[in-house]
């Protein structure tokens, strides 16, 4: 009996300490970055998740500015969001891949809060038959673009006029936590915005700017809509191991994780397991969260290799198949 409750107690406070000892150490602290009233500047803000961002960012009272190539797709946009919001929001064209034109942008547009990095291409295709100027493309648009609008921000973001906790998202994808079959260009992009986000955290954190980074799985937009019409069988069949999801449920998670400062931020269910499994080695400000990525380490890697079997199996039943009838 005694050697019961023992072992009850030892129960209850080994995840007890656990947890009193992340609370001390997790870093950075936890923050809350308010929207409302603030400049959110949106890139790829025309058309698919940045379009729904930008409804729901002027929905709860930001100011928000929008960049994309297309004057006509901005139009566009800017009459949707006055039509559901009755907000007016400011829309600049240029091409992220030119540092010029991005700065001269985002000077006009003046001191940013949140800087939403969500433009992006994909092109998928196996990279035997992938040409190098898709591959480069995608690593202009969507890692050289996020450098350069970082670059011509960050001067504007310290300019903040309240002063209060300032964000920069990048939008990734959950390609850019494992690479999958018919994106080697796009997952390279996206797992390069990885780096580029934990390091630049460290050099920002003490101007109180905190970087979010978000994985979404394939989600409704226009874009999808094209690479549907080339993607690779496989590609859709490993990619349906998470669920699809629509612009505005992608935006929504998006908003949330930034404004509570969220490192990592995960879409859907797949997503939360995920952001587990490739945990590694950034920063974590939720204490239950890093408690749960302690404690499930291990379990979590077992259900990462059982995805990788089923992965693998497809992978084999597709040569297979196409020896049988013969491409
Ligand atoms: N849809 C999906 O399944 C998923 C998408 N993502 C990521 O989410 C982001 C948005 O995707 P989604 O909404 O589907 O994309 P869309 O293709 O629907 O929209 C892309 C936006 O980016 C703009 N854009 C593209 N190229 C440039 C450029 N060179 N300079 C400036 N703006 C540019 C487009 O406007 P314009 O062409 O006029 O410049 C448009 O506003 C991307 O980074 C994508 O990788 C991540 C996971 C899943
Ligand atoms: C530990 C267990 C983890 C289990 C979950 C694994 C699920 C992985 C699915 C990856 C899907 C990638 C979709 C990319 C969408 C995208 O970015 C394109 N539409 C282009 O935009």
């Amino acid at each position: 009996m005694a050697a019961l409750s023992f072992l009850g107690f030892l129960v209850l406070l080994l995840p007890l300490t656990l947890l009193l000892l992340l609370y001390l150490i997790v870093r950075p602290k936890p923050v809350r970055i308010p929207i409302k009233d603030r400049h959110v500047f949106i890139t790829g803000g025309s058309s698919g998740i940045g379009l729904a961002l930008a409804h729901q960012a002027a929905k709860e009272g930001a100011r928000v500015s929008i960049l994309a190539r297309s004057g006509e797709k901005l139009e566009e946009a800017k009459q949707s969001i006055q039509l559901a919001t009755g907000i007016e929001v400011a829309t600049y064209s240029a091409d992220v891949r030119d540092f010029d034109a991005v700065k001269t942008a985002l000077d006009e547009a003046g001191p940013v809060d949140v800087l939403v990095v969500n433009q992006g291409v994909f092109v998928p295709g196996e990279l035997e038959v992938q040409s190098l100027d898709e591959v480069r493309l995608m690593i202009d648009v969507n890692i050289i673009g996020s450098f350069h609008m970082i670059k011509a921000a960050l001067p504007l973001i310290k300019k903040r006029q309240n002063g209060g906790p300032a964000s920069i998202a990048l939008m990734s994808s959950q390609a850019g936590q494992v690479g999958i079959y018919g994106y080697t260009g796009y997952s390279a992009s996206k797992f390069g915005l990885r780096g580029l986000a934990e390091a630049l955290q460290q050099e920002v954190i003490a101007d109180d700017i905190h970087v979010s980074l978000i994985f979404p799985p394939d989600t409704e937009t226009p874009g999808l809509e094209e690479e549907n019409k080339r993607r690779p069988r496989l590609t859709s069949i490993i990619a349906a191991s998470s669920g699809a999801m629509k612009a505005d449920e992608v935006a929504k998670k998006a908003l949330d994780g930034i404004k509570s400062g969220s490192f990592i931020v995960p879409c859907n269910s797949e997503g939360f397991l995920l952001s587990i499994a490739t945990a590694g080695l950034s920063p974590q400000r939720s204490v239950l969260m890093a408690f749960v990525e302690v404690v499930a380490a291990g379990l979590i890697r077992f259900v990462a290799l059982c995805f990788q079997w089923n992965w693998y199996g497809s992978i084999e039943k597709w040569h297979a198949q196409g020896k049988r009838s013969g491409n």
